[in-house]
């Protein structure tokens, strides 16, 4: 089926869209079993995550928080407080604004090196990192929801274009060390479980995407991992974008 593009007039009018739609599957799966698991990206996520969950006051006491289990979708190896973290960056965002969470970070023991750098972090450690996060996961590798971003390069989770991590067929989570975007060692989700998720929501906000987007939405351009993403035959696919980053693109 082909993805659902949502544009929203403002990044509020985004972030309410984006909101909806969590609360939407939250409740879905709450009533299924008790339990909401959704995965989080970073990069600009953060704040439309604070707008839609904390700020927007229709949908802030919606979330059901003590029932939500939250993922990453991908994760930079670094300390949790470091700039780069994408826990961080929800911790600061969202959850030191709200009731306690069930979240999963990264195991930050197992780090070595000089933080954020690839010289002198042991390879082992950092795939016993992507190791233990995957035994983190529901035994079904399955989950509600992921919200995903979409860089410049057409990069979603840490998956990124000609990287042989899009070739992966079994693992649910994968370590990459020579991310080309900083910093170069991190986790990602890998297909296998993208596919087997409930939902899958893109958020790409700014008329720094328009180019991106009418590659994948215009030339179908499938070098791109977003747009792999956005194929996926399985699990439901909605865009969620503002005007400037789709202005110019036929959708
Ligand atoms: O490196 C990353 O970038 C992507 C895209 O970020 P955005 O700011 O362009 O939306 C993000 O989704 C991913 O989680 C992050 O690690």
């Amino acid at each position: 089926m082909a993805p659902v593009v949502s544009v929203g007039t403002s990044s509020e009018d985004v972030a309410a869209r984006v909101g909806h739609h969590v609360i939407k599957h939250q409740d879905i799966a709450i009533a299924e079993s008790g339990v909401f698991r959704i995965a989080v990206s970073g990069g600009s996520m953060g704040k439309v995550l604070k707008k839609a969950l904390v700020d927007d006051k229709q949908i802030a006491p919606l979330v059901k928080w003590d029932k939500w289990e939250v993922y990453f979708s991908d994760e930079r190896l670094v300390p949790l407080d470091h700039p780069e973290s994408n826990y961080g960056l929800l911790k600061q965002n969202v959850l030191d604004h709200v009731p306690k969470v069930v979240v999963h970070p990264i195991d930050v023991s197992l780090l070595t090196g000089k933080e954020g750098e690839l010289a002198g972090a042991d390879e082992a450690k950092d795939q016993e990192i992507a190791d233990k996060y995957a035994e983190l996961l529901p035994k079904d590798g399955k989950l509600d929801l992921l919200l995903l971003g979409c860089g410049p390069d057409g990069h979603t989770c840490s998956l990124f274009p000609g990287h042989p991590l899009l070739e992966e067929k079994s693992k649910l989570v994968a370590l990459i060390r020579d991310s080309p975007k900083p910093p170069p060692r991190r986790i990602s989700v890998t297909f296998p479980l993208l596919a087997k998720a409930t939902s899958l929501a893109f958020i790409a906000e700014g008329e720094g995407k328009a180019p991106t987007l009418k590659k994948i939405f215009e030339e179908g351009d499938t070098s791109l991992p977003s747009k792999l993403v956005s194929d996926l035959v399985g699990p439901e696919v909605v865009w969620f974008v503002n005007e400037p980053a789709v202005k110019g693109v036929k959708l």
